[in-house]
């Protein structure tokens, strides 16, 4: 595997309390892994101990398994989760700054901040001054800021927050190409749908260690089991005795059975018990969201089930 960035052993405390235990993970050239976890579960301490803005207690961070620790930075391209450009700056000038910093020609960057604007639906707003965007056009020149310069790792924390859902769209695309032409990316956000649909394996941590580390598909097979929604007036009792049923969660007349992962559905499907009251029903898989769900909350399903690990 090509691993562009190689965490081990990441710890961290502020004062006596531990934030962030034993981490370690790998972001490989051209895919999209995402940083996942409840509020406070210790996702930006684990970015900004990478990007060196933190200093980690324990453990190393490295590029490319080079000897010396850290990333070059410019190698990396960062879009904090606390937005601020300087505001009195015209748009192009902030970001041929922020080329400079990364030591890239400004030609190039010219050519790459034109072609990005365009992009973003920013066409001409290049001599703009930074406080006459607004929030979301503010959030695309950082997000251009953050891949002026071509770097190898990029690391998102929450790029959608605040954008609209085409906008959420374009960003969508952006990135996914970039890992398409090889960029390794890391994304933190807590808009589980779009990282099911994005990111190629996912890190979850829970209390500042790790839940799940593992491949989409491997997370979706091990943890993402069918369930059934019934809308009718039953009882919750006879409902837990139906074969397979591992779970049962009710509201109202709505119960959803949550099912055991060797289920065979049609089978299952014809030993309902007859006197079950179905005004509909509809079997799904759950999805990641109810996945971090399930976790944030501590219904352990990760701990039943064991920890996925795809080192
Ligand atoms: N500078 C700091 N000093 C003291 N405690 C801190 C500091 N920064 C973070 N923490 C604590 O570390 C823990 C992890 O915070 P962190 O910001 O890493 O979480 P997060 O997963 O990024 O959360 P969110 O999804 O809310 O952004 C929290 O309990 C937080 O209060």
């Amino acid at each position: 595997m090509n691993e562009v960035l190689s965490v081990k052993g990441l710890g961290k405390s502020f004062k006596d309390t531990r934030v962030v235990k034993n981490i370690d993970f790998d972001v490989h050239k051209g895919e999209i892994m995402a940083i996942l976890g409840p509020n406070g579960a210790g996702k930006s301490t684990t970015i900004r101990s990478i990007m060196g803005i933190l200093l980690p207690d324990e453990g190393s961070v490295t590029f490319h398994n080079h000897a010396e620790e850290g990333v070059p930075r410019h190698k990396i391209g960062y879009l904090p989760e606390e937005r601020g450009l300087y505001k009195k700056v015209k748009v192009m000038d902030i970001l041929l700054y922020f080329a400079e910093l990364k030591d890239y020609p400004l030609d190039r960057a010219k050519e790459r901040a034109l072609e990005y604007l365009k992009k973003f639906d920013l066409e001409g707003k290049e001599n703009v001054s930074v406080d006459e965007l607004s929030k979301g056009m503010g959030q695309k020149v950082q997000f251009i800021g953050s891949v002026i310069h071509e770097p190898e790792l990029l690391i998102l924390d929450e790029p959608f927050s605040g954008l609209d859902p085409v906008s959420q769209e374009v960003f969508k695309q952006e990135i996914k190409d970039l890992a398409k032409k090889g960029t390794a990316i890391l994304l933190s956000s807590h808009q589980m749908n779009l990282v099911e649909e994005m990111c190629d394996r996912l890190f979850l941590i829970h209390r500042g260690q790790k839940v799940i580390y593992g491949s989409m598909d491997e997370v979706k097979e091990q943890y993402a089991n069918f369930k059934c929604t019934i809308h009718g007036d039953n009882d919750r009792s006879m409902l837990e005795k139906i074969d397979q049923v591992e779970r049962v969660e009710q509201k109202d007349d709505i119960s959803i059975l949550y099912l055991s992962s060797d289920v065979v559905i049609s089978d299952w499907i014809k030993q309902l018990p007859s006197t079950l009251d179905i005004q509909e029903l509809s079997v799904d898989r759950i999805s990641l969201h109810e996945i971090f769900v399930d976790i944030a909350t501590d219904r352990s399903l990760a701990q039943e089930a064991g920890v996925v690990d795809a080192k």
